[in-house]
């Protein structure tokens, strides 16, 4: 039986992929499997037990990666399985910074038993006029899942639209639109840019990326958009900003004391994986990877091992062992089996930085002796007999 313990709701289609060898109501101190939404990991213990973490959605800022791969943990995030509903809510937050319908709505709901609400409503309108998005220019800082179908959406709006990404996958690369104006500068979206929309992972080199030299550089009325991460953006000094008009609307994803009583800040409360469809792919995602990793040894979507994938087994037995990125431990491994008298039918091997992993194929059942003796090999971390 493998234990899954997941720490966030999650979508029961994706829990339903579980088969009858999973028992999804384990304790977190039992778990084999976390699985995980945005709940923060970082002061929770990890188990011997414990084999993998798939985070249901994009960003992994949540997770102790660090700690997690040097406990033989491999953690695994969902790419891509919510960017439709961020993209949506990104357009959704452009028009509504553009367009003042919530200052209107709540007007309507000031003034619902005015039994004259049809002609005062003709008077009031101006106090909510705004500028429409087309033909405006938006920079877009990141152009990974989200970035690109913000970029692509905004250009079938009819806005001039710059990308910033110094990472650009290829893959990312293909699926931009050819209109889209990709700058090596980052600064030239800060400098042309009506509207700012970020869209990077929360990391040491990203922090505090829109701050005083980035606001200096904007025209005034520049509306910023963070559905990524509150601390990409310097929210000690945004205020200031908001209080001279250089920025027009901060709309942000992740309140905090700070920004929730902010003039010019649009705060939500963080909604943008929180569609159903999102909800849905990001469980099936994470139920999947964690499947073939649990039943097959194999890695996909991994964000502290690599990927490496065997197949389904076709041997006796299969051992998948997470091991440091050091010279000589894959021989002292393969001389373990040889002493053994296993033989080793196929290998895959991988590395990423300082972890390893390597899945063995073998024409026999090994001994507790010769797994026992594999753990004990310097740079091994984790040995997990498959099949
Ligand atoms: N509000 C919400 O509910 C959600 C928020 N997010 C946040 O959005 C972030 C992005 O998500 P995805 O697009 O799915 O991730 P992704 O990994 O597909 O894309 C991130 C992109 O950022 C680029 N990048 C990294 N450092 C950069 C830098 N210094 N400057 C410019 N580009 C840089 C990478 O090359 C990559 O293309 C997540 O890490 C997460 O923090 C993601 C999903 C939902
Ligand atoms: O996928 C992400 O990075 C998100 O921020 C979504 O978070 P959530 O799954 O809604 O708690």
């Amino acid at each position: 039986m493998v234990n899954v313990h997941c720490l966030n709701n999650i979508a029961s289609c994706g829990l339903d992929l579980f088969t009858a060898d999973y028992n999804t109501e384990s304790s977190y101190e039992d778990a084999n499997v976390v699985l995980v939404r945005s709940a923060k990991m970082h002061d929770l213990d990890l188990s011997n037990n414990l084999v993998a973490i798939a985070r249901a959605g994009a960003g992994v800022n949540n997770i102790p990666l660090e700690s997690c791969a040097e406990a033989g943990v491999v953690v695994f995030n969902t790419p891509g399985a919510n960017a439709n509903a961020v993209k949506e809510q990104v357009l959704a937050t452009m028009l509504l910074a553009s367009r003042d319908l919530i200052g209107g709505n709540k007007w309507v709901e000031d003034n619902k038993d005015d039994a004259d609400i049809a002609k005062s409503t003709e008077k009031a309108k101006k106090a909510f006029a705004g500028r429409e998005i087309a033909g405006k220019k938006l920079g877009v800082i990141g152009l990974g899942a989200i970035g690109q179908l913000v970029a692509n959406a905004a250009i079938s709006l009819g806005m001039e639209v710059y990308g910033y990404d110094p990472y650009l996958s290829v893959a990312a690369a293909l699926n931009l639109s050819r209109e889209v104006k990709h700058v090596i500068d980052v600064n030239e979206i800060y400098k042309e840019c009506n509207y700012i929309t970020v869209h990077v992972p929360a990391l040491d080199s990203t922090k505090g990326m829109i701050g005083k030299e980035a606001f200096e550089l904007m025209q005034d009325g520049t509306v910023i958009i963070n559905c990524a991460r509150d601390v990409l953006v310097d929210e000690d000094v945004i205020g200031d900003y908001l209080k001279s008009g250089r920025v027009k609307c901060y709309v942000t994803d992740f309140p905090n004391p700070k920004t929730a009583n902010m003039e010019g800040a649009l705060c939500f409360p963080h909604l943008g994986a929180s569609s159903a469809e999102a909800e849905d792919n990001c469980a099936i995602m994470a139920v999947n990877e964690v499947r073939d990793f649990i039943e097959n040894g194999n890695i996909k979507n991994s964000v502290n091992y690599p990927a490496c994938n065997l197949g389904v087994c076709a041997t006796e037995s299969r051992v998948a062992v997470c091991h440091k990125n050091v010279p000589a431990v894959i021989s002292k491994i393969t001389s373990a089996m040889g002493g053994a008298n296993v033989n080793i039918e196929s290998m895959a091997n991988a590395s990423r930085g300082e972890y390893a992993y390597s899945l063995l194929d073998l024409d026999k059942q090994p001994d507790t002796s010769i797994i026992t003796e594999l753990a004990s090999i310097d740079g091994v971390i984790k040995v997990r007999v498959v099949k």
